[in-house]
């Protein structure tokens, strides 16, 4: 089939990918002429394993292009993927959506459908079916289908080819028809149901994992109360089949481009029909606390950090990507600044990003070893293989005092404990916290 792919991002790009590589022939479209020559060149513009490997092995089908009329005109199904980014009030801005619609409708010569994979709020379909129906230059038929996206970055193209389900919402058996013969490539199980559905599969389904993961943390924090262990009770809760183990990792909170603002928008979504989410309004609640619980512990230990050195081990909002959207480490980053400290940073692949932000504000280090030298404190917020794997007697022996908040529970107590750190993590029994209590009374600063 001919399809075409209007966002080449962290979805689109994938998804027009994993599409060529099924036998379709792909144009991938963005309206950033930058990424697109890139792209051409054959390079990623993001960090996402496998990716630039199946973009330059599928290359004879799979162009990109800024050339919307040209790839639009004859394609027999439009995959709209662009961003559809979060308002102040929680609402989406569908600007991008909107836009990709209006150059569909000017520019289609034939039948075709457009499936919306970004993730829109229920009855977005249903609008866009009208409008291009009123808009259409030429006098085609175009059906509009929600297709909405579950892959998760840093495993995207592995999700993209094997994911657990492809959502179609579909208005006619026409447009299912054709979108299985997208699909049916890769043999994966479907759901099948009607647009406003489709959409809401989207939302419930990000919104619940959001959940489970803010109802992790709080028992986290309970856990460290009541001197409990996080991670054995993670461990004997995710055994039961109806929990499963995954999601259940306690932690500084979820970032990333898409819980904080789906979980946002539906509750918005929800009061716009005069309902309240109570569950979803107390997630928010807990991630938005939990992001600096870090900072809170290391007050306790430090007082203020005016004049310290502060080590940042992972920047982006989770290992395998170079993503920094809402990524807890900014925040935390913002009040070490904000509060006169010295920080110095280290992400394998996020560093670039984060200079957009902070430029010249933090010093950048090549190594987890540079980053720690003579710090007086060090916070963990990505679990990156190198920091699972660090020699934790290195921190002890590079830091000025080895005291280590890690926001992702990267090393188990007892090594903590041999290696002679002061250990904090989320949900845990703090090692070596007696003699914490020294770190405030011999100030140096
Ligand atoms: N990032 C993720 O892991 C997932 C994202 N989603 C949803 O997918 C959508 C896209 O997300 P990302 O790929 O992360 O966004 P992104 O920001 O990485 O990419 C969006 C791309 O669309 C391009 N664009 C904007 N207007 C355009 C137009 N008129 N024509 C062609 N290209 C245009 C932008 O230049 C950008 O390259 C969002 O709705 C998001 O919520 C869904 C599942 C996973
Ligand atoms: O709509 C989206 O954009 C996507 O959002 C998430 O994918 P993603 O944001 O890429 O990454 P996740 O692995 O879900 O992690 C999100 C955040 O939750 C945190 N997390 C995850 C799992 C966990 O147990 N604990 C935890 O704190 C991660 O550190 C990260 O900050 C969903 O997992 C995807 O299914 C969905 O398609």
């Amino acid at each position: 089939m001919d399809i075409a792919v209007a966002g080449a991002g962290y979805v689109g790009l994938v998804t027009a990918a994993c599409l060529a590589e099924k036998g379709h022939r792909v144009a991938c479209v963005d309206v950033d002429i930058e990424k697109v020559m890139l792209l051409q060149r054959g390079m990623s513009p993001i960090y996402e394993p496998g990716l630039e490997e199946l973009v330059r092995k599928n290359r004879e089908r799979l162009r990109f292009t800024t050339d919307y009329a040209a790839a639009y005109r004859r394609a027999d199904v439009i995959i709209i993927a662009v961003g559809t980014p979060e308002e102040r009030d929680g609402s989406v801005n569908l600007r991008y959506v909107w836009e990709a619609a209006k150059q569909i409708a000017r520019t289609v010569e034939k039948d075709c459908v457009v499936a919306v994979k970004s993730t829109v709020p229920v009855g977005t379909g249903d609008e866009l079916a009208r409008w291009i129906a009123e808009y259409r230059k030429h006098p085609v038929h175009i059906e509009v289908v929600a297709n909405p996206e579950f892959l998760s970055q840093g495993t995207a193209v592995n999700d993209t080819l094997y994911a657990s389900r492809i959502v179609l919402g579909v208005e006619s058996p026409h447009a299912e028809k054709v979108m299985r013969e997208v699909y049916d490539p890769f043999a994966l199980p479907y759901v099948v149901t009607d647009r406003k559905s489709a959409e809401m599969i989207k939302y419930a389904s990000n919104v619940f994992l959001a959940l489970k993961i803010s109802y992790i943390n709080d028992i986290a924090n309970l856990c460290e109360i009541v001197d409990a262990d996080i991670e054995a009770v993670a461990e004997g809760m995710g055994m039961d089949p109806r929990i499963g183990p995954r999601f259940l990792r306690a932690g500084i909170g979820y970032g990333g481009s898409c819980f904080p603002k789906d979980t946002k928008a539906l509750c918005h979504l929800a009061s716009r029909c005069g309902y309240e989410l109570k569950t979803v309004r107390a997630a928010i609640d807990v991630n938005e606390k939990q992001k600096l619980k870090l900072i809170e512990k290391a007050r306790t230990y430090i007082g203020d950090f005016h004049g310290r050195e502060a080590a940042v081990l992972g920047l982006t909002f989770k290992p395998g990507t170079d993503d920094i959207r809402e990524a807890p480490a900014l925040a935390n980053i913002a009040v070490l600044l904000e509060e006169g400290a010295n920080v110095k940073v280290w992400d394998p692949v996020g560093m670039d990003n984060v200079k957009r932000i902070f430029a010249e504000n933090l010093t950048y280090c090549a190594t987890i070893e540079e980053a720690i030298a003579n710090a007086d404190l060090c916070f963990i917020f990505t679990e990156w293989p190198e920091i699972r794997q660090f020699d934790l007697c290195q921190y002890a022996a590079l830091m000025k005092t080895p005291l280590v908040f890690d926001g992702r529970n990267c090393y188990d107590l007892e090594s903590a404990r041999k290696a002679g750190i002061l250990y904090e993590s989320i949900g845990r029994k703090q090692v070596g916290a007696a003699e914490s209590a020294v770190l405030v009374e011999t100030d140096e600063r």
